[in-house]
Order: C-alpha cells, then structure tokens, then sequence
C-alpha cells in the first residue's frame, strides 16, 4: 500500500465482509473524528454545496467517495431533524476487485513511444507515472474530428451532473458545456474509433460507455470533478452494480481552441493544451479498487474561440446502460 492518496479513512476501515450478493458494493465501517463530523455539519449549515465539501476533503488526502458518503449521512440527518451521525458510519464501498475478472493491474496503458492500436499508430508524447497520465498525438485524424463534430452537432443538449448527495440529474452551473452521446458503434466511423481507443486503453470494447462530445463555446469550462462514480447514491450504486466502476478515461480534442481550454489537474499542477487529434489519458482506479483522488481535473476556461472534445470512459466490466435510453453522464454520473 503505496501512495499518499492512501488516506487516513482507509486504513481505519473495520470490514464487516459483507459483500452483498449481486452488488459490486461491500459495506464498510468506518470511523471519524469528532471534530470532522462538526466541520461537515457546520459547513452544510453555512450552506456549502456538498460537492466542495466532498473537494475540500479530498484535497486533504481524504477518499472521495468516503467523504460524499459521510456528508450526504450528515446532511440527511440535518435535513430530517435527527441526532447526527458521531464516531461511525457504515457506508457502501466498491467492491475489492480481485473478484471483478476483467480489472487489470494499474497502469493498464502500453509502453514504449508508439502504440499499435486496430488501425493506426499513436505516438506518445509524454507521461506521468502515478497516476498514470499520458498525453498523445494524432489519435483521430483532422478528418476524423471535423466528421465527429458534424455527426454530434445537431444532437447537442446543454451538460448535466448529478448532484453528489441527491443523485439528481441536473444543469449545473459550473458546467457550462453542451454534450451528445454516439451509442456504442452506432455507425461506421463512431465503431471504427470504439476500436481504436479499445485498443488504446487496452479494454473491451464492451467495457466502453458510448464516446461522449463536449463543445465549450468562449467563456465556459467545467469545474473540478472525478470521472470515478461516487457510489454514494442508489442511481451510482445501481450503474456500479451493473457495470463495475469507470476506470480509466480518454480526452480526444476535436479542435485547435484558440485561447485556453486545457485540461488541467489541479491536485497535480499539471495541465495539457488541446490540440486537434491529439488526446489526453488517465487512469484511477487500480486492481484493489483503489480510487485515485490526484485525478481530479477540469476543463480550463476557454478564453478565444471554442472547444470541442470527444470523452471515452471505460468500465470494470461490459458496460450495460441504465433503462433504454442509458443516459450517461460525467462525475458522480452515470
Ligand atoms: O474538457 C476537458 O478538457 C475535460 C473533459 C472531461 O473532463 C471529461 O470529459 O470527463
Ligand atoms: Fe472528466
């Protein structure tokens, strides 16, 4: 057990072993300082969003999905009137996934400066080892992402997220994009590029939800969020169960964005500009479930111009949709 973002809650977990049958979930005690639970609380009552509770704890090394938990229980309580949770909580955690036969040891990304994928070479241009990010050129053609774009154009419909503590869909303010999404290999170039990037991030195909388009017009950008589901709610819970948890994602830019726009990692201080074709990838979720909270990313404020970017994010296991129409959206989204 490596790493800093192994925080604090983690090692305090007393499990229970109840891995519930059917579920991709184990339900976990764990514990917490008094002085925490009255932080939360006084924090939710000074009317801060549960999601920046949920950022300002994991900037300080907490685990993400722990903390969403932990203050959804506190804000229910507040809400209801009742006595506040103190000491304890018993809370979902993914299941360990030494039991999920398609979850690979971390990183899953190859090596060497060129990756053969089904029907192009992608060259590397740099990476970071924990967690793994690597930054790519030439994923799509110029031809590809200007087809791309045209195809997502007319289907565009303004970003949602799910609210961390309701599982609410919702328009969020601090994501100011609009999004589409292709069902997977739903025509010839969208399956040919399922392929490709399969073949990229070493996944199934199967395991891929369907590749997202964002377009950012100047002056919008999206706020820090994970790509990992908060398994804090009965909408993510559900997705996980179907599923498994999203493990890795890939950031293809569609454009050459004339004034910001990059992708940046604040807990890393590390941020990629957009290029047309070439793409971002990064990964966060290891072989034991372990959730990397470094991940946390945005997209930066696009100052000239617009952005347009097209998303794969890839699951533990073959990814079934919810319902028929398998709305998916992004953090804490399904
Ligand atoms: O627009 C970007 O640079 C980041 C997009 C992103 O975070 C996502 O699609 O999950
Ligand atoms: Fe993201």
């Amino acid at each position: 057990m490596t790493g800093p973002w192994l925080n604090v809650w983690t090692l305090c977990h007393v499990g229970r072993g109840a891995i519930m049958r059917g579920m991709s979930t184990q339900q976990t005690t764990i514990h917490f300082s008094a002085e925490l639970g009255d932080w939360i609380a006084r924090s939710l009552a000074a009317g801060h969003a549960s999601s920046d509770i949920v950022e300002a704890l994991v900037a300080q090394q907490f685990d993400g999905s722990i903390a969403a938990q932990l203050i959804a229980a506190i804000a229910r309580a507040q809400h209801a009137g009742l006595p506040l949770p103190s000491g304890s909580l018993t809370v979902d955690m993914p299941m360990p996934a030494d039991v999920i036969a398609t979850a690979a040891a971390s990183p899953r990304f190859g090596n060497g400066p060129i990756l053969t994928t089904t029907d192009r070479d992608v060259r590397v241009l740099s990476r970071m080892e924990a967690p793994a990010i690597v930054v790519l050129e030439s994923v799509l053609s110029a031809d590809e992402c200007d087809a791309l774009i045209e195809l997502a154009r007319p289907r565009l419909t303004p970003s949602t997220t799910v609210d961390p503590s309701t599982g609410f869909d919702m328009v969020s303010g601090n994501r100011t994009s609009e999004g589409m999404f292709f069902r997977l290999e739903e025509n010839p170039l969208v399956a040919r590029l399922d392929r490709r990037i399969s073949a990229l991030m070493r996944m199934p195909v199967e395991n891929g939800e369907g590749l997202q388009v964002l377009r950012y017009a100047e002056g919008a950008r999206s706020a820090p969020h994970f790509d990992f589901l908060m398994p804090n709610n009965a909408a993510n819970q559900a997705s996980i169960a179907r599923s498994g948890q999203r493990v890795s994602t890939l950031v293809i830019y569609l454009n050459d964005v004339r004034g910001g726009g990059d992708t940046v990692f604040p807990e890393l201080g590390f941020g990629v500009a957009p290029r047309r074709g070439n793409a971002v990838y990064f990964e966060y979720c290891d072989a034991r479930n372990q959730l990397d909270a470094r991940t946390l990313h945005a997209g930066a404020q696009v100052t000239a111009g617009e952005k347009w970017v097209v998303t794969k994010w890839m699951r533990q296991r073959r990814f079934v949709p919810a319902g028929m129409g398998g709305g998916v959206d992004m953090t804490g989204r399904m």
